[in-house]
């Protein structure tokens, strides 16, 4: 399938794309976590590979989702991009400038352009600050002193997260989870961003509120133009939200494109498997692939050589394991849909002739527990069928029996009937 690879890399094949200047990049951005041990002298045994080379870009204005399994490297990521962690390699640049290696003084002006929602509305909020004081502060930190004062401030951006602009004196405790999470975009707000980083931003809350939360983030990408980086763990939730979804595996981006190209011709066999997952209620069941993606996700600290999916890749080949496949646009691909895969599915989400299961042991055990269900069905049949004949030769023994039994009282009525009237009529005719 090597015929398939036609582009090289993700920068100059989306420019062509007229979207124009990215607002940020990172190019083979890495981001290795060191693992010390050995006694007495402790030294450095190993890392995690949590991001190991990937190259995104993200337009001013658009929403880029950043989707997969947990502990793929997403909110490492999202970190990186934020200047929240230093990268161990690499290159990040933001509206033009190199801010890879920026001290404080080069990332102050960037700081508060670049703001992150976090995954978990509990203990991203300082409980001991009132909801006045949490949104304030970042304008604090950074100086900014908007016309009409902070706290006018405050009670507007309340109103734009639908909270009540009285309750600025509240304290995170008296919020439910959804309302605090809406704490948390208002703070984000408070700078005017440009780019928001949202971590998982619904997963923490209950199904009932998350699309609520969705809305509103969606409402302050469109109405203020600010770019997002959306992370999530499944295609479901950046659905909606997303212009263009990422797909990462193992610190790796293994496919990029418009959202109406990844969810209606995906390439590469994650992304299918990752889109099977999606519950679709509108779609007929029988238009579904089948794949149930299985067993975990291999260690960060050892990834497979060539590609890191191959281990749980139905398609995998030798090449698989030798060559890692670049991130490129394939034939039959539309432009800025690139993938990284040797043997990429067909652009089609039609339903496979076989359901796929990615986990050999898995399969092992379906078939055990399939065959178990099988012979316990013929041991069924086989009772049913003994106890069947059984109780046939019951009845028939017990028809026998009453027949024999009817036929003899029958018999030995009509016997002592006959009897009897021999009696009788001997009676009679002595009596005659
Ligand atoms: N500070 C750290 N030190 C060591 N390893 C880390 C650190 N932070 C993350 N990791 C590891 O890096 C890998 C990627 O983690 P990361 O949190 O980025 O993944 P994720 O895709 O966001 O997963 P999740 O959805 O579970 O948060 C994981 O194996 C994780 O254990």
């Amino acid at each position: 399938m090597s015929e398939n690879v036609t582009l090289p890399k993700q920068g100059s094949s989306e420019k062509a794309d007229g979207r124009g200047e990215p607002l940020l990049t990172v190019e083979g951005l890495t981001k290795h976590f060191p693992i010390y041990g050995g006694f007495p002298f402790k030294r450095q045994v190993g890392a995690v590979k949590a991001v190991d080379g990937i190259d995104l870009s993200v337009y001013p204005g658009e929403s880029l989702g950043l989707v997969g399994e947990s502990g793929c490297g997403k909110s490492t990521t999202g970190r990186l991009i934020t200047k929240l962690m230093d990268a161990t390699s690499g290159k990040i640049t933001y509206a033009g400038q190199d801010i890879t290696k920026a001290g404080r003084r080069q990332l102050a002006p960037i700081r508060s352009e670049i703001q992150m929602i976090f995954q978990d509305p509990y203990s991203s909020l300082n409980p001991r600050q009132t909801v006045g004081t949490i949104i304030k502060s970042p304008m604090e930190v950074n100086g900014i002193n908007p016309p009409g004062g902070r706290e006018a401030k405050v009670r507007e951006l309340l109103e734009v997260v639908g909270l009540n602009p009285e309750h600025y004196n509240r304290f995170p405790h008296e919020f439910s989870g959804g309302q605090r999470q809406r704490i948390g975009v208002a703070r984000a707000l408070a700078l005017q961003p440009k780019l928001i980083v949202a971590d998982e931003p619904v997963s923490a809350l209950d199904v009932s509120i998350q699309a609520q939360v969705v809305n509103l983030l969606q409402k302050v990408q469109e109405e203020m133009g600010i770019a997002f980086v959306f992370i999530a763990h499944d295609l479901a939730v950046v659905r909606h939200f997303s212009q263009r979804v990422a797909v990462m595996y193992l610190g790796k981006v293994v496919e990029v494109a418009d959202r109406e190209s990844l969810y209606n011709r995906p390439r590469h066999p994650y992304t299918h498997a990752l889109l099977s997952a999606v519950p679709e209620v509108d779609v007929d069941a029988s238009d579904k692939e089948r794949i149930r993606l299985e067993g975990d996700v291999p260690s960060p600290i050892s990834p497979p050589s060539g590609c890191r999916f191959r281990t749980r890749c139905w398609k995998a080949q030798d090449k698989c394991a030798t060559e890692e496949p670049p991130l490129v646009q394939l034939a039959g691909s539309e432009p800025g849909h690139l993938t990284a895969c040797h043997f990429p599915e067909d652009p089609t989400t039609e339903a496979r002739e076989e359901a796929v299961v990615l986990d050999p042991a898995l399969a092992a055990l379906e078939e055990a527990l399939e065959e178990a269900a099988e012979e316990a069905s013929e041991d069924v049949a086989e009772e049913a069928s003994e106890d069947a004949a059984a109780d046939a030769a019951e009845e028939s023994a017990e028809e026998t029996t009453e027949d024999a039994a009817e036929e003899s009282a029958e018999e030995s009525t009509e016997a002592s009937a006959e009897d009897a009237v021999g009696e009788a009529s001997k009676g009679t005719s002595k009596d005659a």
